[in-house]
C-alpha cells in the first residue's frame, strides 16, 4: 500500500487554489496555511488509538471512544513549518512542539541544520513533522535522521506538507518507506533551482513577508 496520502477534499483544493495565487498577501497566506493544515491534521490523526470510557449524559449512562492517551509531538521544520503549528495545535492542544531549524543552501541545495530542540521524551512520542514544501526531500530526510538519532522509531513519524512533487516523494519512499506522507497536492516537477512547479514559490518568504 502506498504511504502517500493526497487530501483531495474540495475545501482543501479550493483553499490551495487561493494559496498558490502570487497576489495573495502575507496575512491571508498565513491564515490559509493554518486552515489547510487543520484539514491535513484531521487525516493524519485518523488512526490514533482509541479506548472506551464510561460517561453519563443528562439522560443515561453510556460509553464513548476517546483518544487513548497517545503522546504526540508536532515538529515544524523552520521557518516555513512554523506556519503549520497553530493549525495542528487547534486539533491537538496538548501536543508538545519540538523545533527543527533548517535552511536549504542556495548553491548546493543541501539542507543545513541550525537548531534542534525536542521534548525530553521524544523517543516515546508519535512525531508529526510539518513543512509546507517537499521539494528534493533533503530537508525532510535530514529532519527524520535527527529524530531517529534521538531514538524515535521511523514508524512513529508522520510527515505533513502542503505541496509535494514526484522527486521528493520518491526520495522519502526510498529512504524512509515506513513514514506516511500527507499532502494537499502532488505537483508536476522541480525546476532547475529545485523549486516546485507549479508550486507556490518560497513558502517561508511568503509566510513571513521576506520576499
Ligand atoms: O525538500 P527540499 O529540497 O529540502 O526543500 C524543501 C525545504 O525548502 C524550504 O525551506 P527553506 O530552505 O526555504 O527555508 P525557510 O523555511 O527558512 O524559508 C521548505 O520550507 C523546506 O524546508
Ligand atoms: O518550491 C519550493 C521549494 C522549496 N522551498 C520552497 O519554499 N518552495
Ligand atoms: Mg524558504
Amino acid at each position: 500500500m502506498s504511504n502517500l496520502h493526497i487530501i483531495d477534499h474540495p475545501l482543501v483544493q479550493h483553499k490551495m487554489a487561493m494559496l498558490r495565487d502570487k497576489d495573495l498577501g502575507t496575512k491571508d497566506f498565513r491564515d490559509l496555511v493554518n486552515e489547510i493544515t487543520m484539514f491535513l491534521g484531521y487525516e493524519v490523526t485518523r488512526d490514533l488509538p482509541q479506548e472506551e470510557v464510561e460517561i453519563e449524559t443528562p439522560l443515561m449512562k453510556t460509553t464513548q471512544k476517546v483518544i487513548a492517551g497517545k503522546k504526540l509531538a508536532i515538529a515544524p521544520i523552520l521557518r516555513a513549518g512554523l506556519g503549520m503549528v497553530d493549525g495542528m495545535l487547534m486539533l491537538m492542544p496538548a501536543a508538545k512542539v519540538g523545533h527543527i531549524g533548517m535552511y536549504r543552501d542556495h548553491e548546493s541545495l543541501e539542507p543545513q541544520e541550525y537548531f534542534f530542540k525536542m521534548p525530553n521524551d521524544i523517543s516515546e512520542r508519535q512525531v508529526i513533522v510539518v513543512d509546507p514544501m517537499l521539494a528534493t526531500g533533503g530537508s525532510a530526510m535530514m529532519a527524520f535522521d535527527s529524530l531517529v538519532k534521538r531514538g524515535v522509531d521511523p514508524k512513529q513519524i508522520k510527515f505533513v506538507c502542503l505541496v509535494s512533487c514526484p522527486e521528493g516523494v520518491k526520495a522519502l519512499q526510498e529512504n524512509y518507506p515506513d513514514i506516511e506522507i500527507y499532502t494537499a497536492a502532488l505537483d508536476e516537477k522541480l525546476n532547475e533551482d529545485a523549486y516546485i512547479l507549479p508550486g507556490l514559490g518560497d513558502a517561508g518568504d511568503r509566510l513571513f513577508g521576506t520576499l
